[in-house]
């Protein structure tokens, strides 16, 4: 621990904290966590002998208040595999300090999970992406860390992970490999690909300059979260999965006329909640096939 002290507004005891109140109060044990991203939250319909929790009853724990972000955490299995499930993340834009956003992974790190799984809503930048296709994370774009906005910045509390951790391995090659066999067998190639996802600050969708700047960079799709969650779960040791669901175009061209809005993001992910479900769960159920410990 850092001798400093923690300047941070999430210490190891304040995670802890959580933790145990939580633990204290359900039987559940869960080894993977999934995070549902915007209007995403049907992923965890699925679970059962499910128990809720609501996010403002979890000591230390942030609210949601974007709307497609409910607020709540429910522990239960999916097939026989113990989980938990955040419905609603947080995000930057939403006032939250990068530390206070990822908060939940180290909580589900102390609670014993092994594995999370990301998912989210994004704008796909790659011309070959249609609305409605689900991207395996390949990669990530960590441009707000590029300017200081980092969830590891501060003292480093080793009793998470090291000070320097390694990203070239952030999404786990097996488990993405797993992914993508499971798409094919459910005949789901066609709208199934891998890529590399952008992380900008928001809340403002791209303005066209951003967005082909973002393109040329190697992006191809861009959101406002998920990254600080994937990076804070590699400092921690965690295996990482992550589904991004095209839910519009980002217009790289003046002469389109397409605005995006979050009500389209929500609607698009209503539309592919089935096949996104049938992945998600298909490959819960076969996740104890990857054993490999994701390290650089
Ligand atoms: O990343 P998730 O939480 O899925 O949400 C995405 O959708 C919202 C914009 O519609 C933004 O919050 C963006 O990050
Ligand atoms: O086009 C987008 N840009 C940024 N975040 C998003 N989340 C969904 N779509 C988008």
């Amino acid at each position: 621990m850092h001798s400093k002290g923690n300047s941070c507004c999430c210490s190891f005891d304040e995670c802890k904290l959580g933790t145990e109140w939580l633990l204290s109060r359900t039987r559940h044990r869960p080894k993977i966590a999934v995070i549902c991203g915007s209007g995403l939250g049907f992923l965890a319909e699925s679970i059962s002998n499910k128990q809720a929790f609501r996010y403002e009853d979890i000591p230390n724990f942030p609210v949601s208040t974007v709307p497609g972000h409910d607020g709540q955490l429910v522990f239960g299995y999916i097939n026989d595999k113990p989980c938990v499930f955040m419905q609603g993340r947080f995000h930057l834009y939403e006032g939250y300090s990068l530390c206070k956003v990822t908060l939940p992974v180290r909580m589900f790190k102390l609670m014993g999970v092994e594995m999370i799984i990301v998912t989210n809503a994004s704008g796909g930048l790659c011309q070959d992406f249609k609305v409605g296709d689900i991207m395996v994370i390949k990669d990530h774009i960590n441009l707000p860390g590029f300017a200081g906005q980092h969830p590891l910045c501060g003292p480093n509390d080793e009793r998470f992970g090291i000070r320097f951790p390694c990203m070239s391995d952030a999404y786990s090659k097996d488990l993405r490999k797993l992914a993508l066999d499971i798409s094919t067998e459910l005949g789901y190639s066609d709208f199934v690909r891998e890529g590399v996802y952008c992380m900008v600050s928001g809340p403002n969708f791209e303005t066209v300059a951003e967005a082909r700047m973002l393109h040329i960079l190697g992006s191809d799709s861009v959101g406002m979260s998920t990254i600080p969650e994937v990076t804070v779960a590699k400092h921690c040791g965690l295996r990482v999965l992550g589904l991004s669901l095209i839910t519009n175009k980002v217009p790289l061209d003046y002469s389109n006329e397409e605005k995006v809005n979050h009500e389209e993001v929500l609607h698009i992910s209503k539309m592919r909640a089935e096949m996104l479900q049938n992945v998600l769960n298909t490959f819960i159920a076969r996740s104890d096939q990857v054993e490999t410990i994701n390290s650089c």
